[in-house]
């Protein structure tokens, strides 16, 4: 598949725009006509670095309000259009995108419509260019692609064709397997678009609210596939009108679309292999599994979801103050690595490093985390191959090979063999034999939850699914002192992996610099939180103290006796319930950026939590401002 990206998307000018889309591998691009019109360049210029670049320029756009006018208007429409013309052959550029009209049109008439494409073509054509028309969901008289396609057809010129864009499709709730039904030659150019789903004007929504496929709510995998059906094998291009992707750092975003492009052709490609492209009008679906179509999708090495959490990692220069609290939770010292200043300790399942490598002044935080998985070097490669940097660790023959690659945050996301005891662990001395289990309270690490910069939610997100095929959950807003945190959980079907992503408020001081105070934390499960919690408090842990109004907001929600309330105020545990079951859980107090949390799921229940959240925030905040107020990064 011809892999293109709208200029539009991303940040940055012209130049930088075209060097980032090269380098993350995109074969073409389009040029958004502003992005042209303030860049110093000139067309030739522009031309020239593309072909330095090795990029096609696929699309000149956008043109608009030309059709459905009244005569009078027309010759000045055309002479606005050759003008653009001239300008494609300077570019090299030999499709032009023209919008269904929104503001001139006058006349309701497909006829008019269409003859007046027809002369626009005429013009194209002597120009050696053609045009591609877009219905825009907003459009005055025609805004559906069956119209749009159905103009072309009553134009009947060979340099006039339509434009297919997601967006405008699926954001009406229009059915896109009717594009198996066009004809594919009359399909000159197609754009893809996801989106949330929202309930706002289509117009705002297209204009702010778009993302790369993959990140919001539409179906772009069967939308692709239909395409395919279709016969179409032009460039399919991104056009994501994204205001944070507008300003965030250009190269990063042009690889998080061109990773968005690698995986939405795997799975529209395993759509069509398993002849499961179900028709949204619930018309039987067509099984023509094994058929060969003229757009090739690339697909990644197939692997399963992970299994559970290998381990773990704090990066820190004060490892004791780590390692006190995972004492005083019941977890056993296993040793240090024998070639680097690393501690293992472990408990049931859960294994946690602590890494003072490289870590000068740096305070407690989540550094790597290992999964579990069937294939660790087919992981890795597909992984790789969705553009994620890989990073290795170990190099002495007789240790453990780990392979992985870094998270878009930084975080380094290891995929390591599933087994119950890792053969890494060898590497550690034996400090405290294994086999104090009776006193292993703490069965395995329940979910991780770590916090994203707010430019890179999506792209995190995205990466997660795509490279470890995490599944989503519906993301939730938290209240907190320092404004609202968007949290997306990210897990497999099973439970076994639940990794929670946190949209960090970005908080101005009053100098102006960011401010942030949002740790990321591990939680650990158990079947016995008194006893895990009884026995931290004799250790002297501190815990992370809880308003006593909580506990009476609690009693006015759930019929819990005094007795249990004042066990639970005692010992500092919230209390969640659902119609599954029932959750307890507690915090430590933070150190540096990262916290502990033990949680107790009764029965079924399947959350985090969610209705305590804003206490945790709340007190982790207090707590803060005690202490000598946020710690300050950019
Ligand atoms: O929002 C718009 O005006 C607009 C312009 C060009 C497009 O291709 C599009 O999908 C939307
Ligand atoms: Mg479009």
């Amino acid at each position: 598949m011809r892999t293109s990206i709208a200029t539009v998307c991303i940040s940055g000018t012209l130049e930088e725009k075209m060097l980032a889309c090269a380098r993350a591998g995109f074969d073409g691009i389009e040029i958004f006509e502003q992005d042209l019109v303030v860049s110093p360049m000139s067309p030739e210029e522009v031309r020239a670095l593309a072909n330095r670049l090795g990029l096609t320029l696929d699309l000149y756009q956008p043109f608009r309000d030309f059709e459905g006018v009244d005569e009078a208007l027309l010759p000045e429409n055309l002479r606005r259009a050759e003008a653009k013309f001239e300008l494609m052959n300077r570019l090299g550029i030999d499709t032009m995108l023209v919008c269904s009209n929104v503001a001139t049109a006058t006349v309701d008439d497909d006829a008019v419509a269409a003859s007046q494409l027809r002369r626009l073509g005429e013009a194209a054509a002597r120009h050696g260019v053609r045009i591609a028309y877009e219905a825009l969901a907003w459009g005055r008289y025609v805004n559906t692609y069956r119209h749009a396609h159905r103009i072309v057809e009553l134009a009947d010129h060979p340099a006039v064709g339509t434009c297919l864009d997601s967006f405008h499709i699926l954001s009406r709730g229009d059915d896109p397997s009717g594009i198996e039904d066009l004809l594919a030659e009359k399909i000159f150019f197609v754009q893809l678009a996801d989106a949330p789903v929202l309930s706002m004007d289509i117009l705002s929504w297209s204009r702010h609210y778009r993302v790369f496929p993959g990140q919001g709510g539409f179906d772009l995998a069967g939308f692709l596939a239909h395409l395919a059906r279709a016969g179409y094998a032009g460039p399919v291009s991104l056009e994501i009108f994204n205001d944070t992707f507008r300003q965030s750092n250009v190269e990063r975003t042009a690889l998080d679309g061109l990773r968005s492009l690698l995986w939405l052709q795997d799975r529209a490609a395993a759509r069509l292999a398993a002849g499961t492209v179900v028709p949204e009008n619930g018309a039987a679906p067509r099984n023509d599994a094994g058929a060969a179509y003229p757009m090739h999708l690339a697909s990644l090495p197939d692997v399963q979801a992970p299994t559970g959490f290998d381990f773990a990692e704090i990066r820190t220069d004060e490892p004791e103050s780590v390692a006190q609290m995972l004492a005083q939770l019941g977890f056993g010292f296993r040793g240090q690595h024998r070639r680097k200043p690393v501690q293992l300790w472990t408990q049931g399942q859960a294994r946690i490093v602590i890494n003072g490598q490289r870590a000068r002044g740096a305070t407690p935080s989540i550094s790597a985390l290992g999964f579990q998985v069937a294939e660790p070097r087919r992981g890795v490669e597909r992984a790789v191959q969705l553009r994620a940097r890989a990073v290795s660790r170990h190099n002495t023959a007789d240790e453990q090979e780990l392979r992985g690659v870094n998270a878009p945050d930084g975080t380094e996301v290891f995929y390591c063999p599933a087994t119950p005891r890792p053969a890494w662990m060898g590497e550690f001395g034996a400090a405290a034999p294994e086999g104090d289990e009776a006193a292993a309270l703490i069965e395995a690490v329940d979910h991780v939850n770590l916090a994203q910069p707010w430019q890179a939610f999506d792209e995190a997100v995205l990466f997660y699914e795509s490279a470890l095929r995490l599944e989503t959950r519906p993301a939730t807003e938290v209240p907190s002192p320092l404004g609202l945190v968007r949290s997306q959980v990210m897990r497999t079907a099973d439970g076994s992996i639940r990794l929670a992503l946190n949209i960090v408020p970005q908080v101005l001081d009053g100098a102006g610099a960011s401010a942030r105070a949002y740790p990321e934390h591990v939680a650990f499960r158990t079947s016995d939180i008194f006893a895990v919690a009884r026995r931290a408090k004799a250790a002297g842990m501190d815990f992370l103290p809880v308003p006593r109004n909580y506990y009476q907001d609690l009693a006015a929600r759930f019929p819990l006796d005094e007795a249990t309330i004042d066990t639970l105020r005692g010992l500092d545990l919230l209390y969640d319930r659902d119609e599954h079951g029932a959750f307890l859980h507690f915090y430590t107090e933070t150190v540096g950026e990262m916290f502990l949390e033990v949680v107790q799921r009764d029965g079924g229940y399947d959350g985090y939590g969610a209705p305590n959240a804003p206490v945790r925030l709340a007190a982790q905040f207090e707590r803060n401002r005690l202490r000598g107020g946020q710690r300050t990064t950019t």
